[in-house]
């Protein structure tokens, strides 16, 4: 089954590209360390979810491009087409001549039904082209105004005109530092909005992603090439073919369907993280062997500790005693040490992966409650190699890993909104003050929620 991937602003644009790019090359890597048929088989199914028919023997996205302004769009059609293994659709873009300034207003309430007919055009011709067709996947930022406001409104579009398909976001969440002084109203109105149109959030916190680009890919000055480039081995370590039994040849058909089965079990909880191990620049890489249980073990203290990365993880962490409740359920204000998850699906790649035992991940005490591993983890494993790691592991979580960075996010637009503080640059576009306080119960719901499992 296929996927419409839409990247909106330049932020999603800037990262569909690198996904794509990532996506083609794993499948035409010769460091699969599998049969040729083996190899065929992915590299099919790979084709089928992201790429549709070929124009002169090259792949062609399965994706729309929207933006309001030409610029980046224009850059990645030609990087695209330069890199000569697959380009983007003729008539896949939608541009404009102005941005939305950084203004979640003017996205969602002026260029949102000012270019709705065009854009939903474009993206039921790319629907049309699917053969059999699994979702949408809808890459944005949340703290500018185009990704944010437009793509808010596209989703819930696309969730009226599609109800019966799936839709996942994939969202940046803005430095801490704030480049953007309203970024975080324009961050709890996106969330918000998407909770009540989108099936599932995949989150990406830019401070996280550029600490691995520092600490463990060792790059002195970090662009958002490098920063995407990390993201887009992690959405291929999730989206590439997987096996769809323990032992079974076949790869399997729903890629969207079968992670919103295993990681959302109830739409109170849509909040997804990926992490995956090993990462490394290729220097290192030339010098270190993993083991499966090296690497799970450490992929499980990163998980119930809530670390993104390898180095720095706090291993004083424990799960909870069984019957206990673990101290950071009891509130907000101590210290969230142990990140109980919801559902977890861990996905191995590579040599030996029937070997690999992944028993530490369905301790109960890992789980809510109302959970039992038993349905709240999976495991797929399938022996063709990802990218030029011989070993790889990833796991997709749905977790408490964001109840703290978006209480900040609340609290600190909380705070802007008692002052008043630029709220006319929102209400001036259709946006009122009710719709901020909606955005606000929302939210804290969403928190009370992850909190108290
Ligand atoms: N990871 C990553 N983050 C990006 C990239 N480009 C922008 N951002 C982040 O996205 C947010 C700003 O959103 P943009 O996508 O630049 O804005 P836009 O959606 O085009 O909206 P307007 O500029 O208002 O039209 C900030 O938090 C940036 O840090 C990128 O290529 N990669």
């Amino acid at each position: 089954m296929s996927i419409v991937t839409v990247q909106l602003g330049q932020c999603g644009n800037q990262i569909g590209f690198e996904v794509f790019d990532a996506l083609l090359s794993d499948s035409h890597s010769s460091q699969g360390l599998c049969s040729m048929r083996e190899n065929e088989a992915y590299q099919a199914s790979c084709k089928e979810r992201f790429f549709s028919e070929e124009e002169n023997g090259v792949p062609i996205a399965r994706a729309v491009l929207v933006d309001m302004e030409p610029k980046v769009i224009n850059q990645m059609l030609s990087k695209a087409a330069q890199s000569g293994q697959w380009k983007y659709g003729q008539h896949a873009c939608f541009c404009q001549k102005q941005g939305s300034g950084n203004n979640w207003a003017y996205g969602y309430s002026v260029h949102g039904p000012r270019h709705e007919e065009s854009i939903m055009n474009i993206i039921r011709k790319e629907v049309e082209k699917c053969d059999s067709f699994s979702g949408f996947f809808i890459i944005m930022s949340m703290a500018g105004g185009t990704g944010s406001g437009l793509g808010a409104f596209v989703t819930q579009n696309l969730e009226d005109q599609y109800s019966n398909s799936l839709k996942m976001n994939q969202i940046i969440w803005p430095y801490g530092t704030g480049e953007v002084i309203v970024q975080n109203y324009n961050s709890i109105l996106t969330l918000s909005h998407l909770y009540r149109s989108s099936d599932a959030l995949l989150l990406h916190e830019n401070d996280a992603i550029h600490k691995i680009c520092a600490k463990l890919m060792n790059i002195k000055q970090i662009s958002f090439s490098d920063i995407n480039q990390v993201l887009a081995h992690q959405l291929g370590s999730v989206f590439q073919p997987t096996y769809s039994a323990e032992s079974s040849f076949h790869y399997r058909r729903n890629p969207l369907g079968d992670l919103m089965e295993h990681l959302v079990p109830h739409p109170e909880f849509k909040m997804l993280s990926v992490r995956n191990i090993p990462h490394m620049s290729e220097n290192s890489l030339a010098y270190t062997t993993f083991t499966w249980a090296g690497l799970l073990k450490h992929l499980r203290q990163m998980l119930i500790s809530n670390a993104k990365m390898e180095e720095g993880i706090d291993r004083h962490v424990w799960p909870p005693l069984s019957g206990l409740p673990p101290l950071s359920k009891m509130s907000l204000n101590k210290d969230l040490h142990f990140n109980t998850s919801i559902a977890n699906l861990v996905i191995l790649r590579g040599k030996d992966v029937q070997s690999a035992d992944v028993e530490g991940f369905k301790d109960p005490a890992l789980y809510t409650s109302w959970l039992k591993p038993v349905n709240a983890f999976n495991v797929w494993k399938t022996q063709r190699a990802f990218s030029k790691y011989e070993k790889s592991a990833v796991l997709v979580s749905n977790s408490q890993f964001l109840v703290k960075p978006l209480d900040m996010i609340v609290g600190k637009a909380w705070n802007m909104f008692a002052s008043k503080a630029y709220i006319h640059q929102y209400t001036k576009f259709g946006i009122e003050e009710e719709d901020f306080l909606d955005s606000f119960t929302s939210l804290e719901q969403v928190v009370a929620s992850y909190c108290n499992l």
